[in-house]
């Protein structure tokens, strides 16, 4: 399994330019491609979304050629929305729409899990006149689609469930529509299907619509007028209950620009609201289409401070003490109103959000995927049939945990949040490419990490001491990590696991219950301070550490120490593997004679014999395997800086590390 290990975040800053709106996206895909004339498409989002429809649209006989990027061609254009003329350098398409029907009558179509591509193309082709097969990912099926399929069928079509009643894949063959009834169609299920029948009526003659039930996400109606608007096309509407859409074919405006995600810019508002600084996002503002915009409301309303200009919008906390929890119908935006599950556990009271039935329905369940994985971290969440109310958590009582995202790209986008209270691991964030690949990348260049000291080095150069005393000095957590491999080593032993056994030590090393105490270490427990200083335990762990499943096995453990305000973490391979982003490596060492010279005199001290001789032969054995193993071997990283304390006092080196740290370390986590 692939994962993503974000450090916990201190603060956020900064701006971003989003993607291309992947509602926006695959719409504007669809009609171009149905128009007359050819269309130039710009900042076009990149993702499997769009790939989907890019595929099927090929895949029905359209010609569409990539172009340059849309950031060097330059030339001015009138949009879909505020975004248009921030020109976001997205991809650049040139589509030869077909006029009105697809030349290819009979066609296979994967449409992965895009709803945004299954859903209009199901309507597109209901009365196309061909042969298709349209089916997807396992998820895909799951996610209904009757309601369109029924209102499609009252018009005359001929649509045939391949797999279970009510789900995809389907099978539709030629059929001619019966114009002169109005179809109904529930509107409280996915507002796509309303969508799919608006922009697919006009080619088929036009007709009536009536929608039953209340409309859910309304707002993704108005994006489908608008670009309807766009290629010409004006169906009429009375309120939003029953819509007249004329008989004509779409015409090619020439150029069109596709508008910042307002979905995608919610992590980013979120982000600015919880720890900025001040965040900002381009490509979306006042002047927005999509119904998205208005997550800046919510954030509003939990006091975030809240700026807004037509292409621009702008987050910072609130002017004083934490965001507000609020009660909020979230039926307005039912994709950004995800990201306000994350935020509130920094809320100063409980946040419930309604009206979010439709969240079942989508990617995943996101309601009971949501509370389980809050429940992770901590928190306490009531899940109701279509709400969620989430407690907040006191500060830095947030656990560290490993959040799974269920191949949804908002699971993944959401719990980054969560960064801001505790260190995490995200399974698959490669899911993020559906809507947003760069995600990552952008929110680690927004937010600043909880910053830490790497102090590597072979046994006994001083590494623990130093390390010890430099946190304290700073007033910040401190990693023992080889008491990870000693303890591993201690509790393989007591399982009678052996050793050299790799599968079963690792599976040792991933259930280690075991609390750090000031003073104290308990494994299962019970107290094993002593227990593992032993020299049985430290030959044991030297092997154990050799295994690489077992340092797979302890990496997630050692991360999750690094917290708020700062971390000093001594180890082997803290600059190499564990945390290669420090912002100061120190590589402690000192002769081999100094070192077993200071074990003798430290066992000695404790009341446990020891012989020099005996202990410097361990020592220069134990440096061999440490050094010569395949595995995160011991070695100074180019990057680190040598400390060599054969010579020097402890609080001679502690000084040293700390003057080479002090300069860089952001300003708050000093003291
Ligand atoms: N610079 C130093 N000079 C003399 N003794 C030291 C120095 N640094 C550490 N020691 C002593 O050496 C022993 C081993 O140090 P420790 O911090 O446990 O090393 P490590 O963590 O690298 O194995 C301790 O008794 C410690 O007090
Ligand atoms: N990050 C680390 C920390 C320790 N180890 C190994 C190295 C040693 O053989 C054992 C025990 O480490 P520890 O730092 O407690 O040992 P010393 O006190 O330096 O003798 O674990 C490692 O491989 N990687």
């Amino acid at each position: 399994m692939d994962f993503i290990d974000l450090p916990q975040c201190m603060g956020a800053n900064g701006s971003v330019r989003l993607p291309g709106s992947k509602s926006i996206s695959n719409r504007v895909l669809l009609l171009a491609a149905l128009a007359d004339g050819e269309t130039e498409v710009r900042d076009l989002l990149s993702s499997d979304d769009t790939a989907r429809m890019l595929d099927a649209l090929r895949t029905l006989g359209v010609d569409i050629g990539e172009v340059e990027s849309a950031a060097d061609a330059g030339m001015p254009a009138d949009g879909i929305g505020a975004g248009s003329a921030a020109g976001c350098a997205g991809k650049l398409l040139r589509i030869r729409g077909v006029g009105g029907s697809f030349p290819v009558r009979e066609a296979d179509l994967h449409l992965g899990n895009a709803g945004t591509a299954f859903r209009p193309l199901t309507a597109a082709l209901a009365f196309a006149g061909g042969n298709y097969r349209l089916s997807g990912t396992p998820r895909m099926h799951e996610r209904p689609i009757g309601d369109l399929v029924d209102a499609l069928r009252q018009a005359g079509a001929d649509i045939e469930y391949l797999g279970n009643e009510g789900y995809p894949p389907l099978a539709i063959r030629p059929a001619k529509i019966d114009a002169s009834r109005t179809i109904s169609v529930r509107g409280d299920v996915s507002s796509q299907f309303l969508s799919g029948l608006l922009m697919a009526l006009p080619l088929a003659g036009g007709g009536s619509i009536e929608v039953v039930g209340e409309l859910i996400s309304q707002p993704y109606i108005d994006i489908t007028l608008a670009t309807m608007r766009r290629f010409g096309v004006v169906p009429h509407s009375e309120g939003k209950s029953r819509f007249e859409v004329p008989a004509a074919t779409y015409r090619s405006p020439g150029v069109v620009h596709v508008e910042g995600d307002a979905s995608a810019a919610s992590y980013f508002l979120a982000l600015g609201a919880l720890a900025g600084g001040t965040v900002r996002v381009d490509g979306v503002g006042s002047d927005s289409v999509q119904g998205d915009v208005r997550f800046a409301d919510a954030l509003a309303l939990m006091g975030a401070r809240i700026s807004m200009g037509e292409n621009w919008i702008e987050a910072a906390p609130p002017a004083a003490g934490r965001l507000r929890g609020i009660t909020l119908d979230c039926n307005h935006i039912p994709d950004a109103a995800m990201t306000l599950a994350p935020l509130a556990l920094f809320a100063d009271g409980p946040t419930t959000l309604r009206n979010i039935g439709s969240w079942r329905v989508k990617e995943t369940d996101r309601l009971t995927a949501m509370a389980t994985e809050l429940r992770k971290l901590g928190a306490e969440v009531e899940e109701g049939v279509d709400y969620l109310q989430i407690k907040p958590v006191l500060p830095g009582s947030l656990r560290p945990a490993t959040i799974d995202t269920y191949d949804d790209h908002r699971m993944a986008m959401c719990f980054s949040l969560a960064a801001f209270g505790a260190p995490l691991r995200i399974n698959d964030p490669g899911c993020v490419a559906k809507t947003f690949p760069d995600y990552f990348l952008h929110f680690a260049a927004l937010t600043q990490a909880v910053p830490v000291i790497d102090i590597d080095g072979p046994s006994a150069s001083g590494k623990g001491t130093v390390a010890a005393r430099v946190a304290a000095a700073l007033g910040w957590n401190y990693l023992d990590s080889g008491a990870l491999y000693r303890l591993t080593a201690l509790a393989a032993q007591r399982a009678g696991v052996a050793w050299n056994d790799e599968p079963r030590v690792a599976a040792v090393a991933a259930g280690l219950d075991v609390v750090f105490g000031v003073d104290s270490i308990l494994l299962a427990g019970e107290e094993v301070g002593e227990a593992i200083r032993s020299e049985e335990i430290s030959s044991g762990a030297s092997q154990v550490a050799a295994l690489p499943a077992v340092r797979t096995a302890l990496l997630f453990r050692q991360r999750a120490f690094r917290r708020a305000p700062g971390l000093v973490a001594d180890g082997r391979d803290m600059a190499s593997v564990v945390f290669t982003d420090a912002v100061s490596k120190v590589f402690l060492t000192a002769s081999v004679e100094a070192r077993a010279e200071r074990r003798y005199k430290q066992l000695i001290s404790k009341g446990i014999a020891a012989k020099l001789q005996p202990l410097l032969q361990e020592m220069r054995e134990r440096d061999e395997r440490d050094r010569g193993r395949s595995v995160a071997p011991l070695l100074q990283s180019a990057d680190a800086r040598l400390l060599d304390t054969t010579e020097l006092s402890i609080e001679a080196a502690v000084a040293q590390v700390l003057a080479w740290a002090r300069p860089l370390l952001p300003a708050q986590t000093c003291r």
